[in-house]
């Protein structure tokens, strides 16, 4: 079992009287990336600024690199690399000049280091260019080369995807999958596209209304449910009858739009192919469906069908 990097148990935050966080306990360990997901409010944000030590619990504790004391968790915040919210970036200036920026404000000496994580976030070839002619995703990009300045083994992200293009979308998972895998770092990353997290992440832990409802790791995930084939036609009632009557199959749905699924152990897709070819039915589209981050995440707080 690898190391623990963060724990927390039982933690609360109360703003007034409303709960943003009740109750939560979670681990994550070392290499690990671990999804945060919840709506718009269920408290992710409030959880990581706990760890950066913005927002002060009001009640639980929580463990940083196995340190829990006040004085000894900040010490052990050095060793973690956030990005929660944009980071104030200095709209006059260049990526490298506020980058210099925060090697001061962290004490880092290394100006090669500036370097290094231009390019880990492909932004090396920026020049002069000003900050305030950046891009959102540019933006968000310098806003996780700051987070990746002091070498951090534990990375804190909260939506750095946000705002970016398929491309970068892809650039930044590659950068964390590499940390992750190459050098052990152990990341919390928040994000509403589920679609990429379950592309990203190793295990996913799930927040509503501040409560943490459940956890699962990725193979977990990949097992909740049968992969399906899923046909679209113009001719529903003969691929109906067909897969019922002459290939003698059970367990078929049809979905509101009119998809037919069936387990995707049923039946070899080839089979199934030259059947309905056979029977020159209109094919619209055939696909197999894997469990899904999205479809389970809906499941769980009942908005799923
Ligand atoms: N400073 C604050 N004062 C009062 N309430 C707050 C404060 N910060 C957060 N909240 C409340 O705490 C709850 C949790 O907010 P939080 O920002 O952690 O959610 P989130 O899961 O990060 O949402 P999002 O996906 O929109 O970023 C919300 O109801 C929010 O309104």
């Amino acid at each position: 079992m690898s190391t623990t990097i963060f724990e927390a148990n039982g933690l609360c935050k109360k703003y007034g009287s409303a709960h943003a966080l009740q109750d939560i306990h979670m681990t994550i360990r070392q290499g690990e990336i671990y999804g945060f997901i919840g709506e718009n409010g269920a408290g992710k944000t409030t959880l990581m600024r706990i760890i950066g030590g913005l927002v002060h619990p009001s009640s639980g504790q929580f463990s940083l690199f196995g340190q829990s004391g006040a004085r000894q968790v900040n010490q052990a915040r050095r060793r973690v690399g956030f990005l929660i919210e944009m980071p104030s970036l200095y709209s006059h200036l260049d990526a490298e000049e506020n980058l210099g920026f925060y090697c001061r404000m962290y004490g880092i000496k290394q100006r090669s280091r500036i370097g290094e994580v231009l390019q880990a976030v492909s932004l090396s070839d920026t020049g002069r260019k000003r900050v305030s002619g950046y891009s959102l995703g540019m933006r968000q990009r310098l806003g996780l080369a700051i987070a990746l300045l002091n070498r951090p083994e534990f990375l804190v992200l909260d939506e750095p995807i946000n705002g970016l293009d398929p491309t970068g979308i892809m650039e930044v998972r590659q950068i964390l999958e590499q940390l992750a895998q190459e050098q052990g770092v152990a990341i919390l990353i928040s994000s509403h596209i589920l679609s990429e997290l379950q592309l990203l992440a190793s295990r996913f832990g799930f927040i509503h209304r501040g409560r943490f409802i459940q956890e699962i790791s990725a193979s977990e995930l990949m097992a909740s449910a049968k992969s399906k084939i899923c046909i679209q036609t113009g001719s529903k009632d003969t691929v109906l009858q067909i897969l019922r009557e002459q290939l003698s199959l059970a367990d078929i749905a049809v979905t509101e739009s009119g998809e037919i699924t069936l387990p995707s152990d049923s039946i070899d897709m080839e089979q199934l192919m030259s059947v309905l070819l056979e029977h020159r039915v209109r094919l619209e589209g055939v696909h197999l469906s894997a469990p899904n981050l999205e479809h389970y995440y809906m499941k769980l707080i009942g908005g799923g069908k």
